[in-house]
């Protein structure tokens, strides 16, 4: 495919997210069908509708219109490229502009400059001050691939190595003891052996410097109670070096754990009723949240995002930690996480939580701004106290 017929393919799947599909089945589906695409090709589209969702409002400011077209438009004036030579009506090329979108178009102002919806801007605003602006435009980026060095197979150094002897090149992240960025040869890690024989994980940084804050004591019994895809199961299993508890509230999610756990030489154990497992000396609550801190992976969902959802997650989260406390031993410790930059859904819930429960103290509390070391992250260590 031409560049331009890139950008148009681009342009026509935006028109279907734009009018409610979902960005990833959208292009599988558009992947499978369009036979002329090479590998290069689908993996340019994909990134031209990913970079044009995570800058949505910027772009259509300038485009002049939230469309497909208009987007690609503005994708095109923001990066200072001539419109004239895409918009050629070529074959497979956008149509040539006509006077109208010309004459559209203006220097985007405020949040729209930002790629925030106005209310979730001032949520912003409230919830990291200074930091706001520096926030939101690394979640107009791209992130960055990180890897895990998994422990249990070998240390970062010797991770890097054999990453390196098949073409991946990585750099260590401060972020975390066990991270990498991959710098070249990203395609290449899910196939590579490096991957294959467990010596890494694909891992944000910041996810990985959550599991490396959790006061962990070899022997200890600990639950990951939304363990999802089982991310951070996993690195508290390389930490550990022995058994880990898993659980989550959709079974299926967990579907892939088993065989991720055996690739790495962990032990996890999954437990549909974690109650009957219990008590425990630290159990993980890794809650659902808006994700807004790693809103560069899933970059749609900032749009689709609305006040009534943060409401609905802070009454899941606050049961989730109601339900966590109950099952930890006396003394033991309670971990709060989210991939949320928002206070609603991380300092609210924890102050809501002592509130409901004297007997628990915060001890450590960690932020993580999204940028090149990692997504956004927030921890809360608490503790109970015997009395
Ligand atoms: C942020 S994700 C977990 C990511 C995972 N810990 C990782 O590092 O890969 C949150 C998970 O919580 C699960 N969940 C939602 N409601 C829950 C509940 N009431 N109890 C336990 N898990 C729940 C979701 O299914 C989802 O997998």
């Amino acid at each position: 495919m031409t560049p331009a017929a890139r950008i148009q393919a681009a342009a026509e799947l935006l028109d279907t997210v734009l009018a409610g599909a979902r960005a990833e089945p959208a292009l599988t589906t558009w992947a499978r069908q369009a036979r002329y695409a090479g590998s290069g090709d689908r993996r340019a589209v994909r990134d031209l509708v990913y970079d044009a969702l995570r800058r949505r409002r910027s772009y259509a400011a300038l485009g002049g219109a939230e469309t497909g077209r208009g987007l690609m438009l503005g994708r095109l004036r923001a990066r200072g490229e001539d419109p004239d030579a895409v918009f050629t009506g070529d074959r497979h090329a956008p149509a040539p502009l006509d006077p109208a979108e010309r004459a559209a178009g203006r220097a985007p102002q405020g949040a729209e400059a930002l790629d925030l919806p106005d209310w979730l801007w001032d949520a912003f605003r409230q919830s990291l001050g200074d930091g706001a602006e520096a926030a939101a435009l690394a979640l107009r980026e791209r992130a960055p691939v990180h890897l895990r060095a998994n422990l249990l197979r070998a240390d970062r150094d010797a991770a890097a190595r054999a990453l390196a002897r098949e073409g991946v090149e990585t750099r260590p992240v401060a972020t975390a003891r066990t991270a990498l960025e991959v710098t070249a040869g990203a395609q290449k890690v899910a196939q590579g052996r490096a991957f294959a024989d467990g010596l890494v994980e694909l891992q944000d940084a910041a996810s990985q410097a959550v599991v490396e804050a959790l006061p962990l004591s070899p022997g200890d019994r600990v639950l990951d109670l939304c363990a999802g895809g089982g991310g951070k199961t996993l690195a508290i299993a390389a930490r550990l070096g022995g058994e880990v508890f898993a659980h989550d509230a959709h079974r299926r999610r967990l579907a892939d754990l088993p065989a991720r756990a055996r690739r790495a030489g962990a032990q996890v154990r999954i437990l549909d009723t974690p109650e009957a497992e219990a008590p425990f000396d630290l159990v993980l609550c890794d809650v659902p949240c808006s994700g807004s801190g790693a809103w560069r992976r899933d970059p749609d969902a900032r749009w689709r995002l609305t006040p009534k959802d943060l409401e609905d997650l802070a009454g899941t989260q606050d049961a989730i930690l109601d339900r966590a406390a109950a099952l930890v031993t006396p003394g033991g410790t309670l971990a709060y996480a989210t991939c949320s930059v928002l206070t609603c859904e991380n300092e609210d819930r924890i102050a809501a939580f002592l509130g409901r429960h004297p007997v628990w103290r915060a001890r450590r509390a960690h932020r993580w701004a999204p940028g090149n070391g990692g997504d956004g992250f927030f921890l809360t260590v608490l503790t109970h106290e015997i009395r």
